[in-house]
Protein backbone atom coordinates (compact mmCIF):
# COMPACT_ATOMS: atom_id res chain seq x y z
CA UNK A 1 0.00 0.00 0.00
CA UNK A 2 1.47 3.62 -0.76
CA UNK A 3 0.32 6.19 1.86
CA UNK A 4 1.34 9.54 2.43
CA UNK A 5 1.13 12.67 4.55
CA UNK A 6 1.73 16.03 4.22
CA UNK A 7 2.14 18.85 7.17
CA UNK A 8 2.70 22.59 7.11
CA UNK A 9 1.16 25.65 7.46
CA UNK A 10 1.45 28.30 4.30
CA UNK A 11 3.85 30.85 6.18
CA UNK A 12 4.84 28.61 8.60
CA UNK A 13 9.01 27.53 8.20
CA UNK A 14 8.18 24.93 5.82
CA UNK A 15 6.27 22.08 4.57
CA UNK A 16 7.09 18.89 5.07
CA UNK A 17 5.48 15.31 3.23
CA UNK A 18 6.27 11.58 3.59
CA UNK A 19 5.33 9.11 1.02
CA UNK A 20 5.56 5.28 2.32
CA UNK A 21 5.36 2.20 0.22
CA UNK A 22 7.47 2.77 -2.68
CA UNK A 23 9.84 0.23 -3.90
CA UNK A 24 13.78 0.04 -4.09
CA UNK A 25 15.90 1.08 -6.78
CA UNK A 26 13.91 4.53 -8.25
CA UNK A 27 16.40 6.70 -9.79
CA UNK A 28 14.94 10.31 -7.88
CA UNK A 29 17.07 13.43 -6.82
CA UNK A 30 16.36 17.13 -5.22
CA UNK A 31 16.86 18.04 -9.11
CA UNK A 32 14.29 15.85 -10.65
CA UNK A 33 11.35 17.09 -7.32
CA UNK A 34 12.42 21.15 -7.81
CA UNK A 35 12.00 20.73 -11.52
CA UNK A 36 8.39 19.51 -10.71
CA UNK A 37 7.76 22.14 -8.23
CA UNK A 38 9.45 24.71 -10.83
CA UNK A 39 6.15 23.44 -12.93
CA UNK A 40 3.92 24.01 -10.69
CA UNK A 41 4.42 27.94 -10.25
CA UNK A 42 3.73 28.04 -14.41
CA UNK A 43 0.95 29.79 -15.47
CA UNK A 44 -0.19 33.12 -16.28
CA UNK A 45 -2.12 34.88 -13.83
CA UNK A 46 -1.11 33.49 -10.54
CA UNK A 47 -0.36 36.19 -7.76
CA UNK A 48 2.96 38.14 -6.83
CA UNK A 49 3.91 35.25 -4.60
CA UNK A 50 4.96 33.05 -6.52
CA UNK A 51 7.73 35.61 -8.36
CA UNK A 52 9.09 36.10 -5.07
CA UNK A 53 8.95 33.35 -3.56
CA UNK A 54 11.34 29.78 -4.44
CA UNK A 55 10.60 26.43 -3.21
CA UNK A 56 13.67 25.04 -1.14
CA UNK A 57 13.68 21.72 -0.84
CA UNK A 58 15.93 18.97 1.01
CA UNK A 59 15.36 15.47 1.05
CA UNK A 60 15.29 13.68 4.32
CA UNK A 61 14.97 10.34 4.14
CA UNK A 62 14.63 7.11 2.03
CA UNK A 63 17.01 8.10 -0.81
CA UNK A 64 20.60 7.34 -1.01
CA UNK A 65 23.07 8.67 -3.86
CA UNK A 66 19.60 9.55 -5.73
CA UNK A 67 18.44 5.84 -5.68
CA UNK A 68 15.08 4.72 -3.63
CA UNK A 69 16.13 2.38 -0.60
CA UNK A 70 12.44 1.05 0.04
CA UNK A 71 11.70 2.62 2.83
CA UNK A 72 9.70 6.45 3.76
CA UNK A 73 10.84 9.06 1.10
CA UNK A 74 10.64 12.57 3.29
CA UNK A 75 11.12 15.90 1.66
CA UNK A 76 10.59 19.37 3.34
CA UNK A 77 10.16 22.42 1.58
CA UNK A 78 10.89 26.08 2.90
CA UNK A 79 8.82 28.66 3.01
CA UNK A 80 11.07 31.33 2.23
CA UNK A 81 8.28 33.66 3.04
CA UNK A 82 9.57 32.55 6.92
CA UNK A 83 10.91 35.36 8.50
CA UNK A 84 8.44 37.90 7.93
CA UNK A 85 6.02 35.54 9.41
CA UNK A 86 9.09 33.88 12.14
CA UNK A 87 6.86 36.04 14.67
CA UNK A 88 3.53 35.60 13.61
CA UNK A 89 3.54 31.90 12.92
CA UNK A 90 5.91 30.35 15.18
CA UNK A 91 4.92 27.31 16.10
CA UNK A 92 6.53 27.83 20.20
CA UNK A 93 5.00 30.48 22.17
CA UNK A 94 6.70 33.51 21.40
CA UNK A 95 7.31 37.30 23.46
CA UNK A 96 3.76 39.18 23.36
CA UNK A 97 6.27 42.51 22.19
CA UNK A 98 7.89 40.59 19.12
CA UNK A 99 4.18 40.30 17.72
CA UNK A 100 3.09 43.95 18.70
CA UNK A 101 2.28 46.50 15.53
CA UNK A 102 2.83 43.88 13.41
CA UNK A 103 -0.33 44.36 10.85
CA UNK A 104 -0.22 40.68 9.70
CA UNK A 105 -1.34 39.81 13.12
CA UNK A 106 -3.86 41.48 12.92
CA UNK A 107 -7.33 39.02 13.71
CA UNK A 108 -8.59 38.28 10.57
CA UNK A 109 -12.23 38.52 10.90
CA UNK A 110 -14.16 39.00 7.37
CA UNK A 111 -14.35 35.58 6.15
CA UNK A 112 -13.64 35.19 2.49
CA UNK A 113 -17.34 33.43 1.01
CA UNK A 114 -15.82 30.36 -1.16
CA UNK A 115 -12.74 30.42 0.96
CA UNK A 116 -12.21 27.37 4.14
CA UNK A 117 -12.36 30.45 6.25
CA UNK A 118 -15.80 30.65 7.84
CA UNK A 119 -16.68 27.28 8.38
CA UNK A 120 -12.84 26.19 9.77
CA UNK A 121 -13.38 29.35 12.46
CA UNK A 122 -16.68 27.57 13.23
CA UNK A 123 -15.57 24.11 13.48
CA UNK A 124 -12.71 24.52 15.46
CA UNK A 125 -13.41 27.36 17.50
CA UNK A 126 -11.12 29.85 16.44
CA UNK A 127 -12.04 34.27 16.15
CA UNK A 128 -9.46 34.49 13.58
CA UNK A 129 -9.44 33.06 9.95
CA UNK A 130 -5.47 32.85 9.78
CA UNK A 131 -4.89 29.55 11.85
CA UNK A 132 -7.55 28.29 9.25
CA UNK A 133 -6.55 30.10 5.88
CA UNK A 134 -2.92 28.84 6.78
CA UNK A 135 -3.67 24.91 6.56
CA UNK A 136 -6.30 25.63 3.97
CA UNK A 137 -3.93 27.57 1.48
CA UNK A 138 -3.14 25.81 -1.67
CA UNK A 139 0.31 26.34 -0.44
CA UNK A 140 0.10 22.43 0.51
CA UNK A 141 0.23 21.40 -2.65
CA UNK A 142 3.93 22.20 -3.25
CA UNK A 143 4.64 19.22 -0.81
CA UNK A 144 2.04 16.64 -2.26
CA UNK A 145 3.79 17.72 -6.04
CA UNK A 146 7.14 16.98 -4.47
CA UNK A 147 5.56 13.34 -3.51
CA UNK A 148 4.27 13.02 -6.50
CA UNK A 149 7.68 12.93 -8.28
CA UNK A 150 8.69 9.75 -6.69
CA UNK A 151 5.44 8.16 -7.63
CA UNK A 152 5.98 9.56 -11.59
CA UNK A 153 9.54 8.83 -11.48
CA UNK A 154 8.31 5.08 -10.27
CA UNK A 155 5.62 4.59 -12.86
CA UNK A 156 7.79 5.52 -15.70
CA UNK A 157 11.02 3.66 -14.57
CA UNK A 158 9.19 0.18 -13.85
CA UNK A 159 6.26 0.14 -16.33
CA UNK A 160 6.70 2.45 -18.50
CA UNK A 161 3.73 5.06 -17.55
CA UNK A 162 4.17 8.46 -18.39
CA UNK A 163 1.84 11.12 -16.70
CA UNK A 164 1.04 14.40 -17.77
CA UNK A 165 -1.78 17.58 -17.66
CA UNK A 166 -3.04 20.02 -19.70
CA UNK A 167 -5.73 22.89 -19.59
CA UNK A 168 -8.82 22.73 -21.34
CA UNK A 169 -10.58 25.45 -19.88
CA UNK A 170 -10.48 28.72 -18.26
CA UNK A 171 -13.56 30.85 -17.81
CA UNK A 172 -15.33 31.06 -20.82
CA UNK A 173 -12.39 29.84 -23.31
CA UNK A 174 -12.23 26.66 -23.63
CA UNK A 175 -10.23 23.81 -26.31
CA UNK A 176 -13.05 22.85 -29.19
CA UNK A 177 -14.63 20.08 -28.02
CA UNK A 178 -13.42 17.03 -29.76
CA UNK A 179 -9.42 18.35 -29.96
CA UNK A 180 -7.49 15.19 -29.60
CA UNK A 181 -5.26 15.57 -26.03
CA UNK A 182 -1.49 16.05 -26.26
CA UNK A 183 0.35 13.26 -26.74
CA UNK A 184 2.91 10.85 -25.03
CA UNK A 185 6.58 12.98 -24.74
CA UNK A 186 4.43 16.43 -25.36
CA UNK A 187 4.88 17.69 -21.75
CA UNK A 188 7.58 20.26 -22.25
CA UNK A 189 5.42 21.53 -25.35
CA UNK A 190 2.52 21.97 -22.92
CA UNK A 191 4.68 23.59 -20.02
CA UNK A 192 6.08 25.84 -22.69
CA UNK A 193 2.40 27.71 -23.27
CA UNK A 194 1.61 30.29 -20.88
CA UNK A 195 -1.53 28.66 -19.66
CA UNK A 196 -0.42 25.37 -19.80
CA UNK A 197 -2.96 24.24 -23.34
CA UNK A 198 -1.77 22.28 -25.94
CA UNK A 199 -3.82 24.74 -28.06
CA UNK A 200 -2.33 27.61 -29.85
CA UNK A 201 -5.15 29.67 -30.47
CA UNK A 202 -7.93 28.60 -27.45
CA UNK A 203 -4.42 29.53 -25.49
CA UNK A 204 -4.29 33.42 -26.78
CA UNK A 205 -8.42 33.41 -25.77
CA UNK A 206 -7.38 32.05 -22.09
CA UNK A 207 -4.73 34.55 -21.42
CA UNK A 208 -7.18 37.31 -22.69
CA UNK A 209 -9.63 35.90 -20.58
CA UNK A 210 -7.31 36.08 -17.50
CA UNK A 211 -6.40 39.82 -18.70
CA UNK A 212 -9.94 40.45 -18.88
CA UNK A 213 -10.43 39.42 -15.03
CA UNK A 214 -7.44 40.63 -13.73
CA UNK A 215 -8.90 43.85 -15.18
CA UNK A 216 -12.01 43.52 -13.11
CA UNK A 217 -10.00 42.80 -10.23
CA UNK A 218 -12.08 39.16 -10.64
CA UNK A 219 -10.54 35.64 -10.45
CA UNK A 220 -11.28 32.54 -12.76
CA UNK A 221 -11.63 28.98 -12.19
CA UNK A 222 -10.79 26.21 -15.35
CA UNK A 223 -10.68 22.60 -16.38
CA UNK A 224 -7.78 20.50 -16.49
CA UNK A 225 -7.07 16.85 -18.00
CA UNK A 226 -4.90 14.70 -16.99
CA UNK A 227 -3.42 11.62 -19.41
CA UNK A 228 -1.55 8.80 -18.69
CA UNK A 229 -0.25 7.05 -21.38
CA UNK A 230 1.23 2.91 -20.97
CA UNK A 231 -1.23 1.88 -18.29
CA UNK A 232 -1.75 -1.90 -18.54
CA UNK A 233 -5.08 -3.46 -18.28
CA UNK A 234 -6.22 -4.20 -14.87
CA UNK A 235 -5.14 -1.63 -12.88
CA UNK A 236 -8.27 -0.55 -10.09
CA UNK A 237 -10.70 -3.48 -9.42
CA UNK A 238 -14.85 -3.73 -9.87
CA UNK A 239 -15.28 -6.13 -7.23
CA UNK A 240 -15.62 -3.18 -4.00
CA UNK A 241 -16.48 0.28 -4.51
CA UNK A 242 -13.68 1.41 -2.34
CA UNK A 243 -11.31 -0.64 -4.88
CA UNK A 244 -12.58 0.68 -8.41
CA UNK A 245 -10.07 2.95 -9.95
CA UNK A 246 -12.12 5.90 -10.83
CA UNK A 247 -13.13 6.20 -7.14
CA UNK A 248 -9.86 6.25 -6.11
CA UNK A 249 -8.75 8.58 -8.43
CA UNK A 250 -11.75 10.82 -7.85
CA UNK A 251 -11.53 10.99 -4.24
CA UNK A 252 -7.44 12.29 -4.71
CA UNK A 253 -8.76 14.88 -7.40
CA UNK A 254 -11.62 16.22 -5.42
CA UNK A 255 -8.92 16.39 -2.30
CA UNK A 256 -7.26 18.75 -4.17
CA UNK A 257 -8.34 22.30 -2.85
CA UNK A 258 -10.65 24.83 -5.08
CA UNK A 259 -11.53 21.42 -7.80
CA UNK A 260 -15.38 21.01 -7.78
CA UNK A 261 -16.06 18.03 -10.28
CA UNK A 262 -14.51 15.24 -11.96
CA UNK A 263 -15.06 13.22 -15.19
CA UNK A 264 -13.25 10.46 -16.63
CA UNK A 265 -13.42 10.31 -20.78
CA UNK A 266 -15.97 12.47 -22.19
CA UNK A 267 -17.84 11.73 -18.68
CA UNK A 268 -20.73 14.57 -18.43
CA UNK A 269 -21.59 14.31 -21.95
CA UNK A 270 -21.67 10.48 -22.49
CA UNK A 271 -24.63 10.85 -19.86
CA UNK A 272 -26.08 12.88 -22.45
CA UNK A 273 -25.89 10.38 -25.62
CA UNK A 274 -27.49 7.15 -26.61
CA UNK A 275 -25.89 3.76 -25.57
CA UNK A 276 -25.09 3.21 -29.42
CA UNK A 277 -22.47 5.78 -29.11
CA UNK A 278 -21.22 6.29 -25.55
CA UNK A 279 -19.43 3.01 -25.77
CA UNK A 280 -15.62 2.53 -26.63
CA UNK A 281 -16.04 -0.48 -29.28
CA UNK A 282 -13.29 -3.50 -29.16
CA UNK A 283 -11.69 -4.65 -32.42
CA UNK A 284 -9.16 -7.32 -33.03
CA UNK A 285 -6.31 -5.50 -34.83
CA UNK A 286 -4.96 -9.17 -35.66
CA UNK A 287 -0.75 -9.97 -35.65
CA UNK A 288 0.59 -12.32 -33.27
CA UNK A 289 -1.78 -13.48 -30.15
CA UNK A 290 -5.34 -12.13 -30.05
CA UNK A 291 -4.69 -8.27 -29.88
CA UNK A 292 -7.44 -6.09 -29.19
CA UNK A 293 -7.75 -2.35 -29.01
CA UNK A 294 -10.79 0.16 -28.56
CA UNK A 295 -11.87 1.88 -31.68
CA UNK A 296 -12.48 5.09 -29.29
CA UNK A 297 -11.89 6.19 -26.08
CA UNK A 298 -14.69 7.71 -24.67
CA UNK A 299 -14.52 6.00 -21.36
CA UNK A 300 -11.19 7.84 -20.50
CA UNK A 301 -9.62 4.31 -20.16
CA UNK A 302 -11.19 2.81 -17.23
CA UNK A 303 -13.81 0.29 -17.21
CA UNK A 304 -15.72 -1.21 -14.57
CA UNK A 305 -12.89 0.12 -11.50
CA UNK A 306 -10.23 -1.03 -13.78
CA UNK A 307 -7.71 0.51 -16.53
CA UNK A 308 -8.37 -1.12 -20.00
CA UNK A 309 -5.08 -0.16 -21.50
CA UNK A 310 -6.23 2.71 -23.59
CA UNK A 311 -5.05 6.09 -22.60
CA UNK A 312 -6.33 7.24 -19.02
CA UNK A 313 -8.16 10.00 -19.05
CA UNK A 314 -9.71 12.42 -16.20
CA UNK A 315 -10.91 15.84 -16.03
CA UNK A 316 -10.53 18.20 -13.06
CA UNK A 317 -12.70 21.30 -12.79
CA UNK A 318 -11.76 24.26 -10.44
CA UNK A 319 -13.84 26.95 -9.10
CA UNK A 320 -12.95 30.41 -9.39
CA UNK A 321 -10.39 31.98 -6.62
CA UNK A 322 -12.22 33.02 -3.72
CA UNK A 323 -10.20 35.60 -2.65
CA UNK A 324 -11.28 38.77 -4.86
CA UNK A 325 -9.27 42.37 -5.02
CA UNK A 326 -12.83 43.48 -5.43
CA UNK A 327 -14.15 41.82 -2.09
CA UNK A 328 -17.66 39.88 -1.65
CA UNK A 329 -20.18 40.49 0.84
CA UNK A 330 -19.43 39.27 4.22
CA UNK A 331 -20.01 39.82 7.99
CA UNK A 332 -17.38 40.52 10.76
CA UNK A 333 -17.49 37.74 13.29
CA UNK A 334 -16.59 40.11 15.89
CA UNK A 335 -19.15 42.33 15.22
CA UNK A 336 -21.75 40.65 13.29
CA UNK A 337 -22.17 43.40 11.03
CA UNK A 338 -21.77 43.49 7.09
CA UNK A 339 -18.75 43.85 6.11
CA UNK A 340 -16.70 43.08 2.95
CA UNK A 341 -15.01 39.99 3.10
CA UNK A 342 -10.49 40.10 3.24
CA UNK A 343 -8.94 40.63 0.30
CA UNK A 344 -4.93 40.35 0.31
CA UNK A 345 -3.05 39.78 -3.00
CA UNK A 346 -4.50 36.60 -4.53
CA UNK A 347 -3.63 34.56 -7.63
CA UNK A 348 -6.59 35.65 -10.11
CA UNK A 349 -6.20 32.04 -12.23
CA UNK A 350 -4.58 29.07 -10.32
CA UNK A 351 -5.74 26.23 -13.30
CA UNK A 352 -2.43 25.78 -14.87
CA UNK A 353 -0.75 25.09 -11.73
CA UNK A 354 -3.53 23.09 -10.43
CA UNK A 355 -3.25 20.65 -13.19
CA UNK A 356 0.22 20.05 -12.39
CA UNK A 357 -1.14 18.89 -8.68
CA UNK A 358 -3.30 17.01 -10.41
CA UNK A 359 -0.86 14.68 -12.40
CA UNK A 360 0.75 14.25 -9.04
CA UNK A 361 -2.55 12.89 -7.24
CA UNK A 362 -2.89 10.75 -10.73
CA UNK A 363 0.63 9.08 -10.24
CA UNK A 364 0.23 8.48 -6.68
CA UNK A 365 -3.33 6.59 -6.82
CA UNK A 366 -1.74 4.99 -9.97
CA UNK A 367 1.46 3.80 -8.23
CA UNK A 368 -0.54 2.47 -5.18
CA UNK A 369 -2.55 0.49 -7.88
CA UNK A 370 0.15 -0.87 -9.58
CA UNK A 371 1.69 -2.05 -6.86
CA UNK A 372 -0.91 -3.66 -5.51
CA UNK A 373 -1.17 -5.30 -8.51
CA UNK A 374 2.48 -6.43 -9.52
CA UNK A 375 3.72 -6.18 -5.97
CA UNK A 376 7.34 -6.43 -5.90
CA UNK A 377 9.88 -4.57 -3.22
CA UNK A 378 12.75 -3.17 -6.24
CA UNK A 379 11.84 -1.36 -9.42
CA UNK A 380 13.17 -4.44 -10.82
CA UNK A 381 10.58 -6.97 -9.27
CA UNK A 382 7.82 -5.17 -9.68
CA UNK A 383 8.77 -4.44 -13.40
CA UNK A 384 9.36 -8.09 -14.09
CA UNK A 385 5.76 -8.95 -12.19
CA UNK A 386 4.09 -6.36 -14.67
CA UNK A 387 6.16 -7.70 -17.47
CA UNK A 388 4.98 -11.05 -17.01
CA UNK A 389 1.31 -10.39 -16.34
CA UNK A 390 1.39 -9.08 -20.00
CA UNK A 391 3.07 -11.83 -21.59
CA UNK A 392 0.42 -14.01 -19.72
CA UNK A 393 -2.82 -12.27 -20.97
CA UNK A 394 -4.44 -14.79 -23.82
CA UNK A 395 -6.22 -11.45 -25.05
CA UNK A 396 -4.05 -8.00 -24.60
C1 LIG B 1 -2.71 25.84 -7.14
C2 LIG B 1 -3.80 26.55 -6.37
C3 LIG B 1 -3.62 27.91 -6.03
C4 LIG B 1 -4.61 28.57 -5.31
N1 LIG B 1 -4.43 29.90 -5.03
C5 LIG B 1 -5.38 30.57 -4.33
C6 LIG B 1 -5.24 31.96 -4.01
O1 LIG B 1 -4.24 32.59 -4.35
N2 LIG B 1 -6.22 32.55 -3.31
C7 LIG B 1 -7.35 31.86 -2.91
O2 LIG B 1 -8.21 32.44 -2.29
N3 LIG B 1 -7.52 30.56 -3.19
C8 LIG B 1 -6.57 29.90 -3.88
N4 LIG B 1 -6.75 28.56 -4.16
C9 LIG B 1 -7.99 27.88 -3.72
C10 LIG B 1 -8.13 27.74 -2.21
O3 LIG B 1 -7.02 27.10 -1.63
C11 LIG B 1 -9.42 26.94 -1.92
O4 LIG B 1 -10.51 27.54 -2.58
C12 LIG B 1 -9.69 26.89 -0.42
O5 LIG B 1 -8.72 26.06 0.23
C13 LIG B 1 -11.10 26.37 -0.07
O6 LIG B 1 -11.30 25.05 -0.48
P1 LIG B 1 -12.43 24.65 -1.57
O7 LIG B 1 -12.32 25.65 -2.67
O8 LIG B 1 -12.08 23.28 -2.02
O9 LIG B 1 -13.76 24.76 -0.90
C14 LIG B 1 -5.78 27.88 -4.90
C15 LIG B 1 -5.95 26.51 -5.24
C16 LIG B 1 -4.96 25.85 -5.97
C17 LIG B 1 -5.15 24.39 -6.32
C1 LIG C 1 1.62 30.06 -1.85
C2 LIG C 1 0.97 29.37 -2.76
O1 LIG C 1 -0.35 29.53 -3.10
C3 LIG C 1 -1.14 30.32 -2.27
C4 LIG C 1 -2.47 29.62 -2.20
C5 LIG C 1 -3.49 30.45 -1.55
C6 LIG C 1 -4.73 29.78 -1.12
O2 LIG C 1 -5.54 30.45 -0.42
O3 LIG C 1 -4.95 28.63 -1.46
C7 LIG C 1 -3.31 31.80 -1.37
C8 LIG C 1 -2.09 32.52 -1.81
O4 LIG C 1 -1.21 32.70 -0.73
P1 LIG C 1 -1.03 34.13 -0.06
O5 LIG C 1 -2.37 34.44 0.51
O6 LIG C 1 0.04 33.97 0.96
O7 LIG C 1 -0.64 35.01 -1.20
C9 LIG C 1 -1.33 31.71 -2.85
O8 LIG C 1 -0.09 32.33 -3.13
C10 LIG C 1 1.62 28.31 -3.54
O9 LIG C 1 0.91 27.71 -4.35
O10 LIG C 1 2.84 28.06 -3.34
Amino acid sequence: MVRWLTAGESHGPALVATVEGLPAGIRLTSADIAAELARRRLGHGRGARMSFERDEIELLGGLRHGVSLGGPISVVVRNTEWPKWEHVMAPDPVDPASLAGLGRNAPLTRPRPGHADLAGMQKYGFDDARPVLERASARETAARVALGTAAKALLRQAYGIEVLSHVVAIGAAEVAPGTPPPGPGSLAAVDADPVRCADHAASERMVAEIDAAHADADTLGGIVEVLAYGCPPGLGSYVHGDRRLDARLAAELMGIQAIKGVEFGDGFTTARRRGSVAHDEIEAIGGAGRRVRRATDRAGGVEGGMTTGEPLRVRAAMKPISSLTRPLATVDVATGEPAVAINQRSDVCAVPAAGVVAEAMVALVLADAALEKFGGDSVEETRRNCEAYLKSLVIH
